[in-house]
């Protein structure tokens, strides 16, 4: 074989095609060429095995392609249990939580969501939907308190009843960025995706199709342009449910919970846990019913059962 000196590597790039990975399904995936054109794409090796949002060189074969190279990421968003990782998406700016008065959502699938995105540094956006539902939202809007402190704040929707209104809200914080949109099953995904890609529906049925030759199976991840031109994207995934955080320290967690950090540098011991030790800054915070603290009770109990679940955590 011909030795792969770094000209030799330019040359052969220059022929492949670049391309957007806008859906996948096991192995394979669809790029969309910088025309606007999709098809169907397999890696040509691990090493090129692609995620929604990754940018790629690829190089036809009849009427599919071969994915040859993966340019680097500027960040991946994935979780990990005991068993696997899997990935949602590369290259994103922001990842939108969507939660709603009902069904009441988990806080703590929440703070997992919140602490996964601020590991990879990319910036997290909280929504709460249905807010036409008086009580419950009332309720939830409540259980939120510790987080309209914390991020961005939480934004109110209510996508069926004030969709217009709730589009242009949301165009503020997503116009021009790549958002993966995350949220318990039932919270409004869907209803959201509609109201800002006409359509949506409808293309992913045709890209599961393409995806599965025909089967109904629905595909995993999928990227849609809200508006091309601005470059304004969102990319629906599921798996809020089970979002393992196994690839997390737990001596890391308290800097990636941002009402625990404000305060972690403060404690006696430079290697303070926050979990006992004397003179702990955070434990002095906590609120309780006869002690006022910036740190709400629930944020400090999901602090120590995930401190805990990731100390006994298998290491890879
Ligand atoms: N009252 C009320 N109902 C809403 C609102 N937004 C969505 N819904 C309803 O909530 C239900 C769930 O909405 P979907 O958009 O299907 O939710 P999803 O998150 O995509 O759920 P999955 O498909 O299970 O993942 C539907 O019956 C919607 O009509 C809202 O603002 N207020
Ligand atoms: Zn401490």
């Amino acid at each position: 074989m011909a030795r792969r000196t770094p000209e030799s590597i330019k040359a052969a790039d220059d022929a492949l095609r670049p391309g957007l990975v806008v859906a996948s399904h096991g192995r394979h995936c669809l790029i969309e060429t910088p025309e606007g054109e999709r098809r169907i794409c397999h890696p040509r090796g691990k090493k090129s095995q692609c995620v929604v949002g990754d940018r790629v060189l690829w190089q036809p074969s009849e009427d599919e392609g071969t994915v040859e190279r993966v340019q680097s990421r500027r960040n991946l968003f994935y979780r990990r249990d005991e068993i696997r990782t899997k990935s949602f998406a590369a290259n994103l700016d922001q990842v939108l939580i969507l939660v709603a008065a009902e069904p009441e959502f988990s806080e703590h699938q929440l703070a997992r969501a919140l602490i996964s995105a601020r590991a990879e540094g990319i910036t997290p956006l909280i929504a709460l939907n249905k807010s036409d539902l008086v009580v419950p939202f009332e309720r939830a809007w409540a259980r939120l308190a510790p987080y309209r402190r914390m991020h961005h704040g939480v934004l109110p929707l209510s996508l069926t009843s004030s969709g217009e209104a709730d589009a242009l809200a949301l165009d503020k914080h997503l116009a021009g960025k790549t958002t993966l949109v995350l949220g318990p099953s039932g919270a409004g995904k869907s209803t959201l995706i509609n109201l800002l890609v006409p359509g949506a529906d409808v293309l992913t049925g045709e890209i599961s199709q393409a995806l599965n030759s025909g089967r109904h199976t629905t595909t995993s991840t999928t990227w849609y342009w809200v508006n091309r031109n601005a470059g304004t994207a969102l990319i629906d995934s599921p798996g809020f449910q089970e979002f393992g955080l196994h690839h997390i320290e737990p001596t890391q967690l308290a800097t990636l919970m941002p009402d625990i950090a404000e305060h972690a540098g403060e404690c006696r011991f430079y290697n303070c846990t926050h979990l006992h030790e004397p003179g702990c800054q955070v434990i002095a915070q906590v609120a309780t019913e006869d002690h006022d603290g910036s740190i709400a009770a629930s944020r400090y109990k999901i602090y120590r059962e995930l401190f805990e679940e990731l100390e006994q955590a298998p290491r890879f």
